[in-house]
């Protein structure tokens, strides 16, 4: 039981993204193909990892964070909102400025008003800096954060805050190799 996230994780490619090797696996990028026992496994090991009792609403990144925010939601019935890649112009939307490991672009923060409170969901940890902007924009909107998880840790960064990840893993141009699992 709950094998899928470590085997998987084990067996998916790497390539490079100028020097970072980037690993490709469904949860983190949807191919080559995303196997609803999969999807099933990590939501179902989200939903037990996770503070939700004081919960309104669950907040993801695109794109990665889509499916597996909508699986969540579909079991927990909060509601979620995707945080985009493009400017919608609506009233209180928030622009967010994301750097990664590999690339910098601005985020669009809508659906979120003072006083909610939140749960972040995303399927990567790797340089937290996804995840610092999101915390950042969520603080500017008084909204309140109340557990954050990631699926996939993959590097050490300081957020200001604590939060959960599924597995923490190494990466080299050879592989994946899972160094934790909680759960
Ligand atoms: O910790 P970080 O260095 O910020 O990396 C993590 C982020 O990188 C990926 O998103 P990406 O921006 O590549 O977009 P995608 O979800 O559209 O692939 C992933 O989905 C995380 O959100
Ligand atoms: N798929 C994928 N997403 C990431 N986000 C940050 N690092 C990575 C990575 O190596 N692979």
């Amino acid at each position: 039981m709950f094998n899928k996230l470590v085997e998987s994780l084990e067996k998916c490619p790497i390539v490079k993204r100028g020097e970072y090797n980037y690993f490709i696996h469904p949860i983190s990028d949807g191919v080559p193909i995303v196997e609803p026992e999969l999807l099933r496994e990590v939501a179902a090991l989200m939903l037990r990892n996770l503070d939700l009792d004081h919960a309104d609403k669950l907040v993801v990144a695109e794109a990665m964070g889509i499916h597996i925010g909508v699986a969540l939601s579909l079991i927990t019935d909060l509601p979620l909102t995707i945080v985009r890649k493009r400017k919608y112009e609506l009233p209180g939307e928030l622009p967010l400025h994301q750097t990664t490991g590999y690339s910098k672009g601005e985020l669009y923060l809508n659906g979120i008003e003072e006083g909610d409170r939140v749960v972040i969901v995303d399927d990567v940890f790797s340089t937290g800096g996804t995840m610092k902007a999101l915390l950042k924009g969520l603080e500017q909107k008084n909204a309140e954060v109340v557990d954050v998880l990631v699926v996939i840790k993959r590097g050490e960064c300081d957020i200001g805050r604590p939060y959960k990840y599924l597995v923490e893993i190494d990466v080299d141009e050879t592989g994946v190799n899972v160094i934790k699992k909680n759960y």
